[in-house]
């Protein structure tokens, strides 16, 4: 067997056509969706991700700016900042790129951010929603995944999905989702004891765990769905947490890195930037 691609790339770019339109109605008959992006320190990874969510705005025709700030900046005055973008009416979406410096509380800069301005859905009022089902602002990238399984037909209600990760931003988020989509859900991470076992039961695997080709062949049921959204660089190379070669010729569907799950993560943001500002008066 060699799974079919889920091609996030193509897919993102669909949405952001779409995207394209929507905006241009809002602008002339409402305003011009607004986002901000903080981005601390000078990481090179983060550098990146916020030059396409700017380039995306910009093509999409949403408003950004990006405010950098050096990464001795005080935890009050990032609050600050974000105080002032809860206020600014132009703004109807806030980000602070993660991570940010340790003496930073992270918990702290996601609490200040307005819920009604929480683009990144990381507010604890909105996983709140989130975990009730609520309409809400979705975390981008779970989003983003659940989006590619239903572009594809992938049936989820009834499903076993098995969550291999349990970040705050992708694997908690994940599971909850597909738990709302009727899947029954399973996590695993680093201190599960038969993790291998457990993977292979997998209908649904998504993979998050941060540690390059750390799924396997062996560890993939036939005919799974298997979603890599790990982003490794191995030797100047990026790579997944799935080993791509091996499993495809295993899983009936996977998502390649890059070109996956990636893009659709910046998509579902310009998706709840342009939600946010159609809430807005
Ligand atoms: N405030 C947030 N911080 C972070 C988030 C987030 O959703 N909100 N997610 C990640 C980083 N991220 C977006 O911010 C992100 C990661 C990867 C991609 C992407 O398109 N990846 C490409 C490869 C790009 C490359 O060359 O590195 C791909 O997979 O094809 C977009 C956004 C952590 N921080």
């Amino acid at each position: 067997m060699t799974a079919k691609l889920l091609n996030g790339k193509e897919l993102a770019q669909k949405k952001r056509e779409q995207l394209k339109s929507d905006v241009e109605a809002l602008t002339e008959h409402h305003r011009q969706p607004g986002l901000a992006v903080i981005l601390v320190g000078e990481d090179p990874a983060s550098t990146t991700y916020v030059r396409s969510k700017q380039k995306a705005c910009e093509q999409a025709g949403i408003y950004s700016v990006l405010i950098k700030k050096d990464d001795t900046i005080s935890e009050e005055e990032l609050l600050a900042e974000i105080d002032r973008l809860n206020e600014d009416p132009k703004i109807d979406g806030i980000l602070v790129q993660l991570p940010i410096p340790k003496h930073i509380s992270e918990q702290a800069v996601i609490e200040r951010i307005h819920p009604d301005k929480d683009v990144d859905g990381f507010h604890p009022i909105n996983i709140g929603k989130m975990m009730t089902g609520e309409e809400t602002f979705l975390p981008c990238t779970p989003y983003g995944v659940v989006e590619m399984l239903k572009e594809a037909k992938i049936e989820i209600a009834g499903k076993h999905a098995v969550i291999v990760g349990r970040s705050n931003i992708v694997g908690k988020p994940v599971g909850q989702l597909l738990l709302n989509e009727n899947a029954t859900v399973t996590y695993c991470h680093s201190r599960t004891k038969n993790l291998r076992e457990m993977t292979k039961q997998a209908d649904i695997l998504i993979v998050a765990i941060g540690r390059p080709n750390f799924i396997e062949a062996a560890d993939v049921k036939p005919g799974a769905v298997v979603v890599d959204v790990g982003i490794n660089r191995v030797d100047g190379k990026l790579c997944g947490d799935v080993d791509f070669e091996g499993v495809k010729e295993v899983a009936s569907h996977l998502t390649p890195v890059p070109g996956g799950v990636g893009p659709m993560t910046i998509t579902m943001l310009l998706e709840n930037t342009v939600q946010s500002a159609r809430k807005r008066v």
